[in-house]
């Protein structure tokens, strides 16, 4: 029935504007013309795959060439072309020659069109849903903790005596060497709250930083260190964890791969390299393919799934979160996102 208008006066609508929901994003690296842009894209079906209710930014550097840029959004990911970050003139031999474009991750911070967004290196694939690890607590920078063992670490001081935080009590910190160095994260999956301050903080504390072996995985657990929460390690397992540490991580239960380990690129994997040869290795190689050449999870094939399906392996995450946190024993981990 007609509403019964006897006024002629206008009648003043006012409209409430409906809050605005914060808004989230992943968020990877790219630089360069060569085929890290496998590696994105593998993440890009990967978080389709997962049903992850967020999109995938692509921070890249200038010299990402336009086939590899039109790739990344012919698979629904949002590129944000950014400057280099170099740091200070130095004499310092990277662990890697090429640390030294890391730096340019940096640049991630002055995304603050997001309130919260999570890191992924190109070389990570996320396996189950994590979506829930954007409801932790707000202030803090979330990471998984790093291991100490490899070869890429022999320049350091706990190389040289065997500390390794993954395993405290194995070798003690010597307390002539000082304190205890902090819990040191790894720099390839970070949960963080982009913002101008940080940003410009970040890069001016950088020009007076000098470099160190690890760039800016060193660079960032320097500057969070008051503010970092260890997270439990099925969020980035570091693939050397599979034979230096097997008893801290439960591979079934792993939600995030980090190829990082030397030979481990599942793009470039011959099996040839030391440990490469380990089944547990070539299962988590085949997966990552799997996903890679599996068309349905390419963005043109792919319809948007319903809210509760990805709700549904939200709340799956949360409880597999819950149950991880006891077994932890080394440190304690961050407060789960409360399940409501
Ligand atoms: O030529 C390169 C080298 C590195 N990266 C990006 O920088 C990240 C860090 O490098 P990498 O993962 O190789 O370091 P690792 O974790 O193996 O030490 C990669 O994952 C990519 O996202 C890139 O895009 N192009
Ligand atoms: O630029 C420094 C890099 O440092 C880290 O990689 C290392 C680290 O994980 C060591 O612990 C391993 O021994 C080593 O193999 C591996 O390359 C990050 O994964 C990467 O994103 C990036 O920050
Ligand atoms: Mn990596």
């Amino acid at each position: 029935m007609a509403p019964n208008i006897t006024s002629t006066k206008a009648a003043t609508l006012t409209v409430t504007k409906a809050p605005v929901p914060p808004k989230r994003a992943y968020v990877t690296f790219l630089a360069g013309n060569g085929d890290y842009v496998k590696g994105v894209m593998g993440l890009a079906k990967g978080l389709r795959k997962v049903k992850s209710k967020y999109p995938l930014v692509v921070a890249h550097l200038p010299d990402v060439p336009e086939d590899h840029r039109k790739i990344l959004v012919d698979q629904g990911c949002i590129l944000k072309e950014i400057k280099p970050v170099y740091p200070p003139e130095n004499q310092t031999q990277f662990a890697m020659a090429y640390y030294v474009i890391n730096y340019s991750k940096l640049r991630i911070w002055e995304f603050v069109e997001y309130s919260k967004m999570i890191y992924l290196d190109g070389d990570i694939q996320v396996f189950d849903n994590i979506d829930h690890l954007f409801d932790m607590e707000d202030g803090y920078f979330y990471a998984v903790m790093d291991c100490f063992c490899e070869k890429t670490w022999s320049h350091t001081p706990q190389y040289k005596i065997g500390y390794c935080q993954q395993c405290p009590d194995k070798v003690h910190w010597p307390s002539k060497l000082g304190p205890k160095p902090p819990l040191y994260f790894n720099a390839g999956m970070f949960v963080y709250e982009p913002s101008l301050s940080v940003y410009e903080d970040l890069l001016t504390t950088l020009k007076v930083t000098p470099p160190t072996p690890f760039a800016e995985q060193d660079y960032l657990n320097m500057f969070f260190r008051d503010i970092y929460r260890p997270i439990p390690p099925i969020y980035n397992l570091v693939l050397a964890m599979l034979w230096r540490h097997p008893d801290n991580i439960e591979i079934e239960k792993a939600k995030v791969v980090h190829y990082c380990a030397a030979g481990s690129k599942p793009w470039r994997y011959n099996g040839k390299e030391q440990n490469m040869d380990m089944e547990h290795i070539k299962m988590l190689v085949a997966k990552w393919w799997d996903i890679y050449n599996d068309e349905s999870l390419d963005y043109k094939n792919v319809v948007a799934t319903g809210e509760a399906e990805a709700d549904e392996d939200e709340h799956a995450g949360l409880q597999q979160l819950f149950a991880a946190l006891p077994k932890a024993g080394v440190v304690r981990y961050i407060n789960a996102p409360s399940a409501a």
